[in-house]
């Protein structure tokens, strides 16, 4: 047992290896909820992760007025008319906090917005900008933050807007999402620096083509959806290829071997590019009717990856690069800034607490590997810090891991699916 401060990090005593079966994707879950309560009719999600950030979106949609029930695993999801007034709890999922309000706009009445306190530090502006320019009426205080109300008309004109989604590519998937309800439809163009997160922006498009909307993406940073039907489908949930990382990332680390089943051969899904990016690292990869196999071969070497398309997988990746036997370079990851923490410097300050040598950059990591010492590993409500935790807790003795409990934003059943590979 481990001090009342934290979760004992388990440290293997040899190679792990084992095979893991980990729950539904968020990102895809999330829209699935969201296309499925403004489609044409009833639809059913097979392998909806149960978590915090989807359970929030079912919440927010059921206030609306969607309806959603439960049964044998499966979630039956049937569109109501969307009406206010309703309070939204956001929690600190960003796929909520910026999905939802383009949706709200279309129900008729009051939609109240709040959310953790730190959610009221995650930017908002753009997304609420956008949606005034499309005819929307948005009350934030003047602040471009949480807490923020949608006075909804029971319709919105929709048409051209122009908007930077350099800080999230949520800001441009929330419109498209919502677009084809819209009287004209969205015609969406980006201004500003690179939008991170492609893979998340082809899912949002993918997913609207599975269900019949028109969508012409041909044009760089140009998205347009046309108005129109929206299909009702029924969906089976890949796993959540992000959520494999750190069970991955012990095989790397272990030189042991580690199965995630299930693993899709074509997917929209960031966590797609783990094998390459492990490979880089220096571990051998495979992928077969099995699912995808990661095996340590001993050696880690440094990395220099850009990871702007992946953010989410940095702090996995970062825990990696701290126990390689180089300096890596991450780079590409201004944008982490607003994620659940300023991932950056919490990566830098928990890292360095615990002997490392990290520093952050203008837009991501340096991080020379040093023999790091056991301690308290802050999380900051991120499930993110808590897996780069679990991972240097495979190499480093006494790494607790402070408020486990935030890995359920997105799995539960983290804590449980850890011990059992390499506890
Ligand atoms: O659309 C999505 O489901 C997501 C997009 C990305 O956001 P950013 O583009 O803000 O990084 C990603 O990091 C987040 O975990 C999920
Ligand atoms: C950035 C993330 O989450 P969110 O959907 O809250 O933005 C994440 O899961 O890494």
């Amino acid at each position: 047992m481990g001090t009342s401060e934290g979760w004992p990090a388990p440290r293997p005593e040899g190679a792990v290896n084992g095979r893991v079966t980990v729950p539904g994707s968020k990102s895809i879950s999330n829209r699935a909820l969201i296309l499925a309560a403004i489609s044409d009719g009833p639809s059913t999600l097979s392998g909806l992760l149960a978590a915090r950030d989807t359970s929030l979106m079912r919440s927010a949609l059921v206030s609306l007025g969607v309806g959603i029930t439960e049964k044998d695993g499966l979630v039956t999801v049937t569109p109501g008319s969307l009406k206010g007034p309703a309070n939204v709890d956001c929690g600190l999922a960003g796929t909520v906090m910026r999905f939802v309000p383009p949706v709200a706009a279309l129900a008729d009445g009051v939609v109240s917005f709040d959310g953790d306190s730190y959610a009221r530090e995650r930017p908002m502006d753009v997304i609420l900008g956008a949606l005034r320019t499309l005819g929307v009426q948005i009350d934030d205080q003047g602040t471009g933050r949480m807490p923020y109300a949608v006075n909804g008309s029971g319709s919105v004109r929709g048409g051209k807007v122009t908007l930077d989604a350099s800080g999230s590519s949520q800001f441009v998937s929330a419109l498209l999402l919502a677009g084809a309800r819209y009287d004209e439809g969205v015609d969406i163009r980006h201004d500003g620096k690179p939008v991170p997160s492609q893979p998340h922006l082809d899912m949002s498009v993918a997913m609207l083509r599975e269900r019949g909307v028109q969508v012409d993406d041909s044009e760089p940073n140009r998205w347009v959806v046309a108005p129109g039907p929206l299909r009702a489908v029924d969906t089976a949930i890949e796993p959540d290829l992000s959520n494999a990382a750190p069970f991955l990332a012990a095989a790397v680390i272990t030189g042991g071997s580690v199965t995630v089943t299930g693993w899709p051969t074509e997917t929209t899904q960031p966590g797609a590019q783990l094998g390459d990016i492990f490979t880089r690292f220096g571990a051998e990869v495979s992928l077969d009717a099995q699912g995808l196999t990661v095996r340590g071969t001993g050696l880690v070497q440094g990395v220099d990856l850009d990871l702007s398309e992946v953010g989410e997988l940095s702090p996995v990746i970062a825990a990696v690069a701290a126990l390689a036997d180089g300096p890596s370079y991450l780079r590409g990851i201004a944008h982490l800034r607003n994620h659940e923490t300023d991932r950056l410097a919490a990566l830098e300050t928990e890292f360095n607490a615990l002997g490392g040598d990290v520093n952050q950059t203008a837009d991501g990591l340096e991080i020379r590997p040093k023999p790091l010492h056991g301690g308290l590993f802050g999380t900051y409500h991120d499930h993110r810090m808590a897996h780069a935790a679990a991972v240097l807790g495979l190499a480093v003795d006494g790494v607790e891991i402070e408020n486990i409990a935030t890995t359920a934003k997105t799995m539960p059943q983290f804590p449980d699916l850890w011990s059992a590979l390499v506890g």
